[in-house]
């Protein structure tokens, strides 16, 4: 494993140089690797180990939506995609990827198949972290690890199919078989990441449910929403408003940080921008710090967790979700949104 340094931190990552695509399908070569659930994670996960020559089956409810979706992506019913128990039988990974709440109603399923010797492999810490409200205790003769991908199931895909790779943290909870760190390792390789990060589960889960509330998700809505919201006010139209808000934002600006920093882009923007921005990112970062702190708290002290875990398996969950989504989706800024997204000439 590599040491790398990060801004003067030296960690172990592992890189493709020294666990190419060969050896991750060299160890895994003798395993059946059971991708249980098919719906954000699962179709990247398996689909990118099936075109990188992996054995690798679906597991999933039939007569759902998810099932369609991994025949019509090619996974043939009987040969490679089986009702969730068949598939746990025949699995000597199992790459449980149901919705983390979903995870704990067939927990007592997966846990008869954990026969030993296999592996148990996960995309988040949640289950494990969170046992004492989850009840996800493996039998202590399997391997458990994780292969957290940093980003969305369908830029793992996407971004596969174009040759790159999406950044994954990874860690072992559990080595039975002495072969634990090879078998995480070959599938982090396999599911397409780029790099592989060494975590544990707690710091993975903790760092995952505060990124995807604060500043990944949660809080850049919030940020968005409060500025579109001023501008309005203050007169400006909603293309205006959007466009100085978000537009610009994704189109232009943040390529470009993605590229090469936040410093390249401060260092490339208007004399007028550059004072202005630099006078007000500490304003922005001390109003919104106590925010981030709660946020943590929360998260630590398994509140976020239990929040999600209750409103998931609450019967009516699907439609308050909906209800909460089209809030969103019918809000002038986003409905502003859409018109400005059809005015880009590539879409025309
Ligand atoms: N969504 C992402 O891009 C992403 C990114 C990183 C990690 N993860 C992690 O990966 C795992 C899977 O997440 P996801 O977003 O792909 O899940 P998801 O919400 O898309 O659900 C996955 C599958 O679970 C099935 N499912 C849901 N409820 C069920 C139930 N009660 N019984 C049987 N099947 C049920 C669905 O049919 C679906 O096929 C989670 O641990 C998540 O935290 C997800
Ligand atoms: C894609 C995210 C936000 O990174 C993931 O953590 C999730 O839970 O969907
Ligand atoms: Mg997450
Ligand atoms: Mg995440």
């Amino acid at each position: 494993m590599a040491k790398l340094n990060f801004g003067g931190v030296e960690e172990n990552v592992v890189t493709r140089e020294e666990f190419p695509l060969e050896k991750a399908q060299e160890v895994l070569k003798n395993e059946v690797v059971a991708v249980i659930g098919y719906g954000v994670q699962g179709p990247g996960q398996a689909l990118n180990q099936k075109d990188n020559g992996i054995n690798v089956i679906v597991g999933q409810r039939k007569n759902s939506k998810s099932w369609d979706k991994a025949v019509a992506d090619g996974f043939v019913p009987g040969e490679t995609l089986f009702e969730i128990e068949e598939a746990l039988e025949k699995g000597t990974i199992i790459c449980y990827l149901l919705s983390d709440a979903a995870q704990i109603e067939y927990w007592p399923k997966v846990k008869q198949h954990l026969t030993p010797g296999k592996a148990l492999y996960f995309s988040h810490g949640f289950g494990i972290t969170f046992n004492e409200r989850t009840g996800i205790v493996p039998p202590a003769d399997v391997d458990v690890f994780l292969v957290a991908p940093k980003g969305s199931g369908t830029s793992l895909r996407r971004m596969f199919l174009q040759d790159r790779g999406l950044n994954s943290s990874f860690a072992v909870y559990q080595d039975a078989t002495g072969k634990a760190k090879e078998r995480v390792t070959a599938l982090g390789i396999a599911i397409g990441s780029g790099y592989l990060f060494e975590t544990d589960f707690k710091k993975e889960v903790y760092s995952d449910l505060a990124g995807e509330r604060g500043t990944l998700m949660g809080a850049v809505q919030g940020i968005f929403a409060a500025q579109y919201d001023v501008l309005r006010k203050n007169g400006h139209s909603p293309s205006e408003a959007f466009n100085e808000t978000v537009e610009e934002l994704t189109q232009s600006l943040m390529p470009l940080v993605a590229e090469n920093g936040m410093d390249w882009m401060y260092a490339n923007c208007s004399t007028t921008a550059q004072r202005g921005a630099l006078d007000w990112w500490k304003r922005f970062r001390d109003a919104t710090s106590p925010l981030f702190e709660e946020l943590y708290d929360n998260v630590a002290k398994g509140n976020e967790a239990q929040r999600s875990i209750d409103s998931n398996s609450k019967p009516d969950y699907r439609e308050k979700l909906e209800a909460e989504l089209t809030e969103l989706r019918e809000s002038e800024m986003w409905k502003a949104g859409k018109t400005v997204r059809s005015l880009r000439p590539e879409n025309n």
